[in-house]
């Protein structure tokens, strides 16, 4: 079992929290300390995995799945009394799906920082105490380091395929950068090369409303105990991504000018937001987020390596980017670019009025883009 802690969270109803049974995850321990991008060490790194179908024989149908900002591990479902467990990709990842688990070998991790089972600011730092404010800003390297360290630990050589969405896409682009030999495939989708100031620009209200939150107490709020974290503050963040994450047009119709109700003074769509961050808050952890956050922030493929085009030159995999052409936050224009800078590469878009958040729901078109790609 993790030895992550308590996430300083309300009881949560969805995600896995310490004392929850595991389910299907698994951890993973490298036995050498990480040493990170920033010339700092990391201890005690844990990573949680779940994995589907089995790896064949010679290591050449394993597929890495990278999950979104808030996602976790728990990519695909699985039923446990008591404990019935919808995946966030269900749609694609299965026996028959576009993932064919009859046929692959699907490796989900937990993003290192995140607070879903991986090593992240909440967890227990070796000295017993939370990590809390020391733990150590992570980039989206650091991130994908940690990941190789677990691909050698399960023997996979070269990924068939490695495919993520937004923050996913991000290290998935990186793996590709990184070890351009060890990804045959390549799939981002709603995601950029490099984050631009607009995506910077919305991120930093979410983070200053977590760090004004007189809960976040300089980060080192975890020893509270669930029900003592900057709730408050972590709600307003989400309310200002989730709004980013849906396009306008999608609100004006789906809400139009509507009130919630003849006795709630709020408008419909300020209910929709309000019922996002409450979900939110139970299942995540401030402090994580900002992290991630701040690790997005940092996304530059092109740092250190002559810029993005330089960068960009060492992928090898067949690849396709992918926008969607209703995504205000990261504009499908700047998914073409990407697209455009690696030689291997094919540009696609999906076509929905869900803007950002399309590559989680709009299954059919991914779908179709995944058999694509893995059959080329
Ligand atoms: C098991 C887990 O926790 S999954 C963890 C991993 N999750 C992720 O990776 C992604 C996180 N989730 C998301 O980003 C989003 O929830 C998405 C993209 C999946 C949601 O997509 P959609 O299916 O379009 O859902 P949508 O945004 O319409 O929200 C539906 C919810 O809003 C609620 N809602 C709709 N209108 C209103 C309103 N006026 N007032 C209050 N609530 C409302 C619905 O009741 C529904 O609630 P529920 O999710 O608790 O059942
Ligand atoms: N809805 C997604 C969007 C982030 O890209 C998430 O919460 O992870």
């Amino acid at each position: 079992m993790s030895s992550s802690g308590s996430t300083g969270l309300p009881p949560a109803t969805g995600a896995w929290q310490a004392g929850d049974p595991p389910g299907r995850r698994q951890w993973f321990r490298p036995e050498t300390v990480l040493r990170l991008e920033s010339g700092r060490e990391l201890p005690g790194v844990e990573i949680a995995y779940e994995t589907w179908g089995k790896l064949n024989a010679d290591g050449s149908n394993a597929v890495l799945v990278e999950h979104a900002l808030t996602g976790d591990s728990h990519a695909a479902g699985d039923v446990q009394p008591g404990h019935p467990s919808p995946g966030w990709w269900d749609g694609l990842i299965g026996p028959g799906k576009a993932l064919d688990t009859d046929e692959l070998f699907v490796v989900v991790p937990n993003v290192l920082g995140g607070c879903q089972g991986s090593t992240g600011p909440a967890s227990l730092a070796e000295d017993g105490k939370h990590w809390g404010s020391r733990f150590p800003q992570l980039t989206v390297r650091d991130q994908v380091a940690a990941e190789i360290a677990l691909a050698d630990h399960l023997g996979i050589e070269r990924w068939a395929a490695v495919l993520g969405g937004s923050m996913g896409g991000m290290r998935a682009l990186e793996w590709a950068v990184m070890r351009p030999e060890r990804v045959r495939r390549l799939m981002v989708l709603a995601s950029p090369a490099a984050s631009s100031a607009d995506q910077i620009a919305w991120a930093s209200p979410q983070i200053h409303a977590i760090l004004a939150d007189p809960n976040w107490k300089g980060g080192d709020y975890h020893e509270g105990g669930p029900g003592e974290g900057p709730h408050l503050g972590l709600g307003v963040a989400r309310r200002i991504a989730h709004a980013t994450y849906r396009s306008a047009e999608e609100l004006n119709e789906r809400f139009g000018r509507r009130p919630q109700g003849e006795d709630d003074p709020r408008f419909a769509v300020e209910s929709y937001l309000d019922h996002h961050a409450d979900k939110l808050v139970r299942r995540f952890d401030a402090a994580s987020y900002v992290l991630l956050t701040r690790s997005m922030n940092g996304h530059d493929v092109g740092r250190d390596r002559g810029g993005i085009r330089q960068a960009l030159s060492r992928v090898t995999a067949r690849t396709v980017a992918v926008g969607v052409d209703s995504d205000r936050l990261y504009p499908a224009e700047q998914v073409r670019e990407l697209a455009d800078g690696i030689a291997t590469a094919r540009y696609a878009e999906i076509t929905s009025p869900y803007g950002h958040d399309s590559f989680l729901i709009e299954t059919e078109q991914v779908a179709t883009l995944v058999k694509e790609l893995l059959g080329e």
